[in-house]
């Protein structure tokens, strides 16, 4: 997997090179490269924002050093990537589309700031990738470098060889379309709190079934928008929350 980052604050990149991720970089799993946009500038400043055309509040990021970037990164290769773009009004990000991520060849993600950048370089970009506008949640960031950092840990963690253990992707929030169930370790009581006995039993049929339901009851709780998209559960499963 190629992996491009476009930002004006490269150095927010950072933690890309620490933990697994940085492990995968260095085995050569992930070949990820981040960019300053001020080196596609050429004037003294290494200006990338100006002033919105028909006013208001805030500044714009100058579409000349997005299109002198993405010209110098994707122009005339071989293969087309995806450029992701993080932003308020995009798609929703959700593990289904890390899934699908993980699949492509090339990813670009262009770190936006400001009030945004010029609609015109999305236009431009078009020619050269499959663009997508996606939101981590409904919330302002003040640039898109932190929802780069989540998308690529939540993308490449599923790259077959970027994380060691494979199996422990399978049963997390979300698989199945419902929220994980509660996790324990040892000690088996802890300040008077006891793990609950049927994971102590050793029956692995009551275990996972018991899983199951404390993930229907989460999810009923916490996130009762998912219950009737997940696929992992039946309708005998949903008349059985509240
Ligand atoms: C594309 O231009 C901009 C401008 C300003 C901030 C950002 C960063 O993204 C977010 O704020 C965000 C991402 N998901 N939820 C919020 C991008």
């Amino acid at each position: 997997m190629r992996a491009d980052v476009i930002t004006i604050f490269p150095e927010y990149l950072a933690p890309l090179d620490l933990s697994l991720i940085g492990q995968a970089r260095r085995r050569g799993v992930l070949d990820l490269r981040v960019h300053d946009l001020r080196d596609f500038t050429h004037d003294r400043h290494r200006t990338v924002d100006d002033t919105p055309y028909g006013g208001g509040a805030g500044m714009v990021m100058k579409p000349e050093p997005w299109g002198e970037a993405l010209d110098r990164l994707v122009a005339g290769q071989a293969s087309r990537p995806v450029l992701i773009v993080p932003g308020p009004g995009g798609m929703p990000f959700t593990q289904a589309m890390a899934r699908e991520l993980a699949t492509e060849d090339w990813l670009v993600f262009g770190c936006g700031r400001y009030e945004g950048i010029d609609e015109r370089v999305y236009e431009h970009a078009a020619h050269l990738a499959e663009v997508r506008v996606v939101s981590l949640g409904d919330y302002v960031l003040n640039g898109g470098e932190v929802a780069v950092l989540a998308m690529v840990e939540a993308i490449m963690r599923l790259v077959p060889g970027v994380i060691g253990n494979a199996e422990s992707l399978v049963e997390e929030s979300h698989e199945g379309g419902l929220l994980e169930y509660p996790v324990y370790t040892k000690p088996a009581s802890w300040r008077g709190l006891d793990v609950p006995d049927v994971l102590l039993s050793g029956d692995h049929g009551r275990i996972a079934s018991w899983r199951h339901r404390k993930r229907l009851e989460r999810t009923a709780a916490r996130r009762p928008d998912l219950l009737h998209t997940a696929s992992a559960i039946t309708s005998a499963d949903l008349e059985s929350v509240p």
